[in-house]
């Protein structure tokens, strides 16, 4: 290994230390957007009990054989069951039972017919709709006029017609959204294994910085790393827990990174990683024993994102990576190291951002410095339909200070290390941000 590392080399070592974190049981809605580690089984079945797609009424199809508006066949009302019903009325020959959407098939009921091929028990025409139930028993005990006949099992949902009891529900590794949740639910299952999400320290460094909301004094800058890598955590689906902004000293720091600890899986600082005379995480996590960190510094060739810092912390051996202060750098270096390890961590299976091929839409040749990976930031527009290949558009320029382009971007357009020029219209690979 050189003493410059290269973009991929530095990602694979972060990704040969991170793997996925043991399963939890969660509540169902807890477990939304995780990863699920066991298959899951239905141990009922869906639906539990034959039942009625339709309000109308449960009746022998005998019965009803070639029923017409002019001939409709007429047939006694045994009983009402709404959905949930626990007793159900027998349907025998000659009878009908007024069933709701959802509610259990009676017994000796073969099909269903909706309310509007009968007469609804009115003893007129065809109904629209049914009577209250309030005023059900003028309906019960009387008769229902069915004007059309039905095939056995119509309008009935079978037993187990969904899943079958016994079956596969889920696979292992789903990633669990709203349809799977309402799965899990509808089958009983209140808990499920899953990969938790990663809960990660976000910590920024500096004595220029001062909070947002705060007036700055001379040579303050107010912090904006720490928030957006605490929402970029959370966008990549991790826990993230914003410290206070620490300043330049080493033992503050240390102090700090130990206190915090307990509830990280996964640390991030911003800044101190440079080579000046203040830079305060290569400081406190150079060359110390195994009780806070084993963090190596390295260039990479990268801009931005040129100075990082990766390794283990502490007893667990907390993965912590010290990113550039620059705000873009530090952005920058989130979606190239920090979200795939993230993913990995969280147990997916596509840890990393969608790439496509895009052409570059510029005036005039952008340069790029030899030996460099760069990452400009660009608006991307798709291809049109039947091509394959896009326009990206750069915004603002190469300096990693430029906060403003930075959140009108949609897409990292890369330029090579063995690339110094781009031409417009060049063909160029783009990382997608969304
Ligand atoms: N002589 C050299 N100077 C620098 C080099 C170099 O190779 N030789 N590398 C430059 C590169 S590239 C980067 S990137 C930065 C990295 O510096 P640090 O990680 O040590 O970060 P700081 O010095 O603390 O800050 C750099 C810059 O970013 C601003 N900053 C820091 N934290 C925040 C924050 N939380 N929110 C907003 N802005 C922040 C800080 O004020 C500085 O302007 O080093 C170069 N220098
Ligand atoms: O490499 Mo630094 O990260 O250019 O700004």
């Amino acid at each position: 290994m050189s003493d410059i590392w290269t973009v991929d080399e530095h990602l694979a070592d972060i990704l040969k230390a991170v793997g996925p974190l043991d399963p939890i049981e969660l509540q169902l809605l807890d477990a939304q957007d995780c990863v699920l580690t066991e298959d899951v089984t239905a141990p009922v079945a869906l639906p539990p009990f034959d039942n009625s797609s339709m309000d109308g009424y449960a009746v022998r199809t005998t019965d009803i054989e070639g029923a017409s508006e002019e001939y409709p066949a007429v047939l006694t009302v045994v009983g009402d069951i709404a959905a949930g019903a626990g007793e159900l009325p027998a349907v025998g020959p000659g009878q009908a039972a007024r069933i709701m959407t959802g509610a259990p098939l009676p017994p000796g009921a073969e099909a269903v017919v909706p309310v509007e091929w009968t007469d609804g028990g009115t003893g007129a025409g065809p109904a629209a709709a049914m009577a209250p139930h309030s005023s059900a028993p003028q309906a019960l005990g009387g008769e229902v006029r069915v004007h059309r006949p039905a095939r056995p099992r119509q309008h009935v949902r079978d037993r187990g017609s969904d899943l079958a009891a016994g079956t596969l529900a889920l696979r292992a590794g789903t990633v669990l959204g709203p349809s799977h949740i309402g799965l899990l639910a509808a089958i009983g299952r209140a808990t499920v294994p899953v990969r938790p999400r990663p809960r990660v320290v976000v910590l920024s460094t500096g004595s220029e910085l001062a909070q947002p909301g705060e007036a700055l004094g001379p040579g303050q800058i107010h912090d904006s790393n720490s928030f957006a890598l605490t929402a970029a955590v959370r966008a990549a689906g991790g826990v993230p827990y914003r410290v206070a902004t620490v300043a330049d000293d080493a033992a503050t720091l240390r102090a700090t990174l130990e206190d915090q600890l307990i509830r990280a899986d996964l640390v991030l600082t911003s800044g101190g990683v440079s080579v000046g005379a203040y830079d305060v995480v290569k400081e406190a996590l150079t060359g110390l024993d195994d009780t806070v960190g084993g963090v190596e510094f390295r260039r990479l060739a990268m801009q931005p994102g040129k100075p990082q810092g990766f390794g283990l912390v502490g007893a667990d051996r907390t993965p912590l990576l010290a990113l550039p202060g620059n705000p873009v750098s530090s952005y920058v270096s989130f979606e190239l190291f920090v979200r795939p390890a993230l993913r990995a961590m969280a147990g997916h299976a596509g840890i990393h951002r969608p790439r496509a091929r895009a052409r570059l839409d510029s005036d005039r040749d952008l340069p790029s410095p030899a030996g460099k990976r760069q990452y400009l930031r660009g608006a991307h527009t798709p291809p049109p339909p039947g091509e394959t290949t896009g326009t990206v558009t750069p915004l603002g320029g190469p300096g990693s200070h430029l906060l403003g382009a930075l959140a009108r971007a949609d897409a990292l357009i890369e330029i090579p290390e063995d690339v110094t020029s781009v031409s417009p219209g060049a063909e160029l690979d783009v990382v997608l941000l969304t």
